[in-house]
């Protein structure tokens, strides 16, 4: 399994996301010197499939986010397919459950030591308050992160993706165990977008993220390597 970062620039993640493999390919490149993991998400694979994947793999360890959430049968049998492709880690959603979660993870032992790192998603980094209660969750997310986090890490999860804003309050229950990989950061001045759980980067490494996931504020920069070092030199030591 993938070890924990041991610089600052490594601890940095930029996310591919752009449904160009050409376009992803050359970021990659150009990213892969200075930043820890790679991250392919929905967007590439959705349009390039696993041929994105084998084209970012050479470059550095491949986050590999699709977020899996459907009965165990069918996450199992998704890992099952995506395990030939040795990503590093994986994403799937808490609220798929405890039986979700096991399947996943009983599946992913098949790799054995090679296995990539189970990552939970509690709540979207993209949802406030009202939009969880819209969903029948009362109260603030950081409960509802916690809830699902103990659920995740108790069914055989690795590590949990969460918004920096709930990253201490993680470490507080659950010790520096868990891997935890923390997007919605914005570095100071840079656009929210449609993240709504935000801090910068430096707060979210501060607070105990071992990751950090960076999008837009990366690759949309007029020089992406540039924004890349920025972030790095801002994060503590
Ligand atoms: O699983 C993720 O990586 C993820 C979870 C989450 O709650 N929020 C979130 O933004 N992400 C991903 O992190 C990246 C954030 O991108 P930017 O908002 O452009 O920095 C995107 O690729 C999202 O898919």
């Amino acid at each position: 399994m993938l070890q924990r970062p041991t610089t600052a620039a490594a601890r940095i993640i930029p996310a591919l996301d752009t449904p160009d493999a050409d376009r992803a390919a050359a970021l990659a490149a150009a990213l892969a010197p200075h930043c820890g993991p790679l991250k392919l998400g929905l967007e590439l694979f959705a349009a390039e499939g696993p041929a994105a994947m084998r084209r970012i793999a050479p470059l550095a360890p491949v986050f590999l986010d699709l977020k899996l959430h459907d009965i165990p049968n069918t996450v199992a049998g998704a890992v099952r397919s995506l395990l030939p492709l040795r990503p590093a880690m994986l994403t799937l959603h808490a609220g798929g459950g405890t039986a979700m979660l096991a399947a996943a993870r009983a599946a992913a032992e098949a790799a054995g030591a090679d296995r990539p790192i189970l990552l939970a998603v509690t709540v979207l980094t993209s949802m406030d308050a009202a939009a969880l209660a819209a969903t029948g969750v009362a109260g603030d997310p950081a409960g509802q992160v916690l809830r699902l986090a103990g659920l995740a890490l108790a069914a055989g999860a690795d590590g949990l993706v969460c918004s920096p804003q709930e990253v201490a309050a993680i470490r507080a229950e659950f010790g520096p165990a868990p891997y935890l990989v923390v997007p919605g950061v914005r570095p100071a001045g840079s656009a929210a977008g449609d993240q709504a759980r935000t801090a910068t980067p430096a707060e979210a490494v501060a607070a105990g993220a071992d990751w950090i996931v960076v999008g837009r504020p990366i690759t949309g920069a007029a020089d992406p390597v540039a924004a890349l070092r920025a972030i790095a030199g801002s994060l503590p030591r």
